[in-house]
């Protein structure tokens, strides 16, 4: 295994940086920047060049083979966080013949390989560290705690016993088996079957809390819909005037609604328009609404019982503080009824984050499906009155071979690429 390092904080200026070197030279290097190693683990040191200069004082870490995050030795340098010290100190290891810079993800590639994470782990991992609001880090802790993997034993521990059980029967000349197995492998295939469409079932909700929900402000033009999305965007994305038909793009603005991550879309007035152009912008504000996971459509008192109201529809009149006050509904201008929305887009989105589990990815999802399809061929096999019993043993082997990708045990070589691409150097 190499020796690798790199800088895991930001680069910028802050108060503290972290250098991390992991692998068989880890030690041996750090010790010739820093004289000698803190005997308990953690010590002040000065950090000097080859030429003796002094490069920083730094607070070193040592974590013994086995006893760090990579699972390899590793030496954390933690420095002073001025671009100055890190620049100087990360050209110091370069020069370091048994030291290369870290790829992307490469630690926690190190800490894969040694087995102190498991391939759902990494996966959460990874979205750990991309979380921007509550629920994208809840979601991810419960992944990297192993949770996956903790569900893939069970479900497996049940496989295999539906496979002993078999295995028992196989064993046995058909005129001495002892007991029925039938009723028993079916029950435990059964539950183990759907549990397994649970989680596969809460991937989709899962996939919208990791990348987002989209939420469309649509309506007839200069009914305010501009002035609500800077309202709620708290700057001026988008431009306001009383010209109707202001708005052409579709304007994105990343929000954290209550613990969700939200992307508000200001779209085009909706109307029959001859120019050219508005008419592209109307085109994309109906079909990014038809997208949406909700739509806030902005209406007069007038228009309010022509909208039709489905699950993803939240209607509401416009620029209501033009009417008398017994009219309910949003004003982006005084902030009237802007609580009162975005409890509303919260509970439609609440509800559909609703199910999320520890599968979180599509990848996640295939894999169980194949693993339920095994499953059930393993079912129609037993409920035959003479079916092969060892053909239903063999797709309960292959349903465990299929569980075992969940944490990358077996051939998962060609995701590692693609999962380790998502990840910052340093990580
Ligand atoms: N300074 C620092 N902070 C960090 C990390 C790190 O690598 N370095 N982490 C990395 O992303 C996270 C913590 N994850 C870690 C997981 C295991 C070990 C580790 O060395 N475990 C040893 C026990 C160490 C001890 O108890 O002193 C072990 O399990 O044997 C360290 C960090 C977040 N904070
Ligand atoms: N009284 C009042 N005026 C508003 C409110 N919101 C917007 N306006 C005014 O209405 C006009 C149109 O506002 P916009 O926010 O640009 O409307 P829009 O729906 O984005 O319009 P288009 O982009 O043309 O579709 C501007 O003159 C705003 O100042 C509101 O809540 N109350
Ligand atoms: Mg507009």
């Amino acid at each position: 295994m190499d020796t690798i390092y790199a800088l895991a904080t930001a680069r910028g200026r802050a108060g503290v940086a972290v250098i991390r070197i992991s692998g068989p030279a880890a030690r041996m290097v750090a010790e010739r920047l820093t004289g000698s190693l803190p005997e308990h683990g953690r010590g002040l040191r000065v950090v000097r060049n080859m030429a003796g200069e002094v490069l920083d004082e730094a607070l070193v870490l040592t974590f013994a083979k086995g006893r760090s995050f990579t699972g390899a030795g590793v030496v954390e340098l933690h420095l002073h966080g001025s671009r100055a010290v890190i620049d100087v100190v990360l050209r110091e290891l370069s020069e370091q013949p048994e030291l290369r810079l870290a790829q992307a993800g490469e630690f926690t590639r190190q800490a894969l390989e040694n087995g102190r994470l498991d391939l759902s782990q990494v996966e959460g991992l990874a979205d750990l560290v991309d979380a921007e609001t509550e629920a994208q880090r809840r979601q991810a802790m419960r992944v990297m705690s192993g949770g996956l993997g903790r569900k893939a034993d069970q479900w497996k521990r049940d496989l295999l016993r539906a496979m002993a059980l078999l295995e028992a029967v196989i064993d046995f000349a058909e005129e001495d088996v002892p007991v029925d197995v039938t009723p028993e492998v079916t029950a435990t295939l059964e539950r183990c079957r759907q549990a397994m469409q649970v989680e596969m079932d809460g991937v989709v909700a899962a996939e919208r809390i990791r990348d987002g929900f989209e939420v469309a402000i649509i309506g007839a033009p200069n009914m305010g819909k501009s002035t609500l999305l800077n309202h709620l965007a708290g700057r001026e994305a988008a431009i306001i005037s009383d010209v109707p038909g202001t708005t052409r793009d579709v304007i994105e603005v990343r929000m954290d609604l209550r613990g969700l991550p939200v992307t508000l879309l200001d779209t085009a007035g909706l109307r029959e328009s001859t120019d050219a152009v508005e008419a592209i912008g109307i085109a994309r504000a109906r079909e990014r609404a038809q997208q949406a996971d909700v739509r806030v459509h902005l209406v007069t008192p007038e228009e309010i019982d022509t909208v039709t109201e489905g699950p993803k529809d939240i209607v509401r009149i416009g620029r209501c503080d033009r009417y008398s006050p017994g009219l309910s509904g949003v004003s982006g201008l005084t902030g009237a009824g802007v609580d009162e929305l975005l409890s509303a887009i919260s509970d439609r989105l609440s509800s559909r984050a609703l199910g999320a589990g520890v599968a979180i990815r599509e990848r996640h999802r295939e894999a169980l499906s194949v693993g339920v399809e095994h499953m059930e061929r393993c079912l129609s096999i037993v409920s035959e009155s003479h079916g092969a019993l060892d053909l239903a043993a063999e797709e309960l082997r292959l349903g465990v071979r299929t569980l075992d990708t969940l944490v990358g045990r077996v051939d998962v070589e060609d995701i590692l690429g693609e999962i380790f691409s998502s990840f910052c150097i340093g990580k």
